[in-house]
């Protein structure tokens, strides 16, 4: 049989229409580059975040919060779902119809796969496509990773984020194997929506690079929600029973079993790189499975480049898309000072509990064992007399913790776990980037009533030695 090959060419090639990739093909196209974008899935378009990502779940937040006790739990959660999928819908069409706004931008839908260090091929057989182009972005993302239990992947239990996300029926029991960002933000949300929800994590505490302060004061909200968390588990084993699974584990000596409707391995995702034929290419991966850059996301072979989760890099959207400004001042910004992903300071981060916990900069333990000189403030969300929003919304949990440095007086860290902690932590993040004091902070004037007028206050808690 003939088979045809269509053969493009282009100034950039992208491959995968996530974060990075999107906002660098943006800025190509722009400056009248001509830019091919291939992404594999139809259902895809923006990449993971505003499909399957943040958004989808942050939605779902915002909805498992605001269930009322008369709203039935399984038709509500019905509700909830398509409200998201009406959001991720219409932000997945407004990402195809920005990039096709472009004159010199094309979308492909299909997979791409490196054929030599120029060229990919999209598709396969007669609907088969060739781009060949001078300079490459590569920015395909991150996948689940099922850890290696006997019975897990069998089970016809096994969910993803992606199935959460996406089906309307809420599971009666979801059982999650890890505490981590995902495991958190799952077992918080469909506990609010009404599930039963346990956690096994496999490290003696949660949040186990957080002070244990904190980790413990998060701990306590979840488990006051109703999530049984079991810590320092080893999970040996998963059988399907006819409506749920049974979920092995060995805690202290003991071997014991927990049965879930659902079950969500959260335990860590890794790079996709599977179907891109990087051998072809050249580019080199690292043991962990991500592509290999240098500071300025140039792989191996230097007219390529990786962005976002593949790299490697900590798996977060404004990564990815700072990831995009390091490229796009390697390939427009001629003359200009060319940033490099070295050059991040105070990158903050949010995990989003209810109330969320938001962190930036050095711990406690660490300044600690660092040997500096620090001042610890530490105050109760409740006890912020400075800060009456959180009354006024009824969401008084929490504690908001700063470390500062006690000869400059520069914030080192903090760890906000609080209502509108992924807002403060912005404030908090540009202050430790530009120099600005704890007392600066302490100082200014904000707006009330708000989250942020509690800086006024906090600063001056400082904990007894
Ligand atoms: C449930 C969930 C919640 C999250 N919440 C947050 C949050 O609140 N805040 C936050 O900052 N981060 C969050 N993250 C992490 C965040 O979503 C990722 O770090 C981010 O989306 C990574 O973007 P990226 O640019 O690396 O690529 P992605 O957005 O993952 O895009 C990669 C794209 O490449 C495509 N692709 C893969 N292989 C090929 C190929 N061979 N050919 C063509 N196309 C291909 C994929 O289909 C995909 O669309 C969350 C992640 C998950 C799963
Ligand atoms: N709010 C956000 O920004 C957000 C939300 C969701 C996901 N993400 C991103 O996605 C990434 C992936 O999330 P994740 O939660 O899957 O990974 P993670 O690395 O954040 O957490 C994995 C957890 O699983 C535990 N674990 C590993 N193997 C285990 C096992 N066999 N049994 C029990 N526990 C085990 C680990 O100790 C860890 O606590 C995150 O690191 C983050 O970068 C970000």
């Amino acid at each position: 049989m003939e088979t045809t090959t269509e053969a493009l060419s282009a100034d950039v090639l992208v491959i995968g229409f996530g974060k990075g990739g999107k906002t660098a093909a943006h800025a190509l196209a722009e400056a009248g580059r001509r830019v091919v974008l291939v992404e594999r899935s139809a259902h895809m378009y923006g990449g993971t975040c505003p499909n399957v990502g943040c958004v989808p779940s942050k939605m779902l937040v915002h909805y498992s919060n605001a269930k009322r006790l008369e709203d039935e739990a399984r038709e509500y959660f019905a509700k909830s779902v398509a409200g998201v999928r009406a959001l991720t819908s219409a932000f997945r069409a407004g990402n195809l119809e920005a990039m096709n706004g472009h004159e010199t931008a094309t979308v492909i839908t299909g997979e791409a796969s490196f054929v030599d260090e120029h060229t990919v091929t999209v598709g396969a057989g007669e609907d088969r496509i060739t781009v060949t182009a001078p300079t490459i972005l590569i920015n395909t993302g991150s996948e689940p990773v099922i850890p290696a239990i006997p019975g897990l992947a069998e089970s016809s239990h096994l969910v993803s984020s992606t199935d959460l996300i996406e089906n309307d029926r809420l599971p009666a029991s979801l059982v999650i194997v890890g505490g981590g960002y995902l495991g958190l933000e799952f077992a918080s949300i469909y506990r609010h929506f009404g599930a039963e929800v346990t956690v096994l994590e496999a490290a003696d505490r949660l949040l186990p690079r957080e002070d244990e302060d904190i980790a413990l004061a998060a701990t306590e909200i979840l488990a006051g929600d109703g999530i049984r968390i079991l810590t320092g588990v080893r999970v040996t084993g998963v059988s399907d029973n006819e409506d749920t699974a049974t979920v092995s584990y060995e805690k202290d000596g003991r071997t014991l079993t927990v049965d879930g409707h659902a079950l969500l391995p959260a335990t860590g995702r890794r790079p996709v790189t599977d179907h891109l034929n990087l051998q072809a290419a050249g580019v080199r991966t690292t043991a962990r499975g991500a592509i290999e850059v240098d500071e300025h996301l140039r792989t191996s072979r230097p007219h390529i480049y990786a962005l976002g989760d593949v790299n490697g890099g900590e798996q977060f959207t404004y990564v990815s898309f700072d990831d995009a400004r390091v490229v796009l001042d390697q390939l427009l910004g001629e003359g200009k000072l060319q940033r490099t992903v070295t050059d991040r300071v105070a990158v903050p981060h949010t995990l989003f509990i209810t109330p969320p916990l938001a962190t930036v900069g050095l711990k406690e333990t660490q300044a600690r064992a660092e040997g500096r000189k620090i001042k610890v403030s530490r105050e109760k969300v409740a006890d912020i007399v400075a800060m009456p929003r959180a009354y006024t919304v009824e969401e008084t949990r929490g504690v908001w913790k700063f470390i500062v440095d006690a000869d400059t007086d520069l914030v080192l860290g903090a760890a906000l776990l609080t209502i509108d902690a992924q807002e403060i932590i912005n404030t908090v993040a540009l202050a430790m980037r530009h120099g600005i004091t704890a007392t600066q902070l302490r100082d200014s004037i904000y707006t009330h009533p708000s989250s942020t007028e509690g800086l006024n206050e906090v600063f001056d808690k400082v904990l007894p030695e």
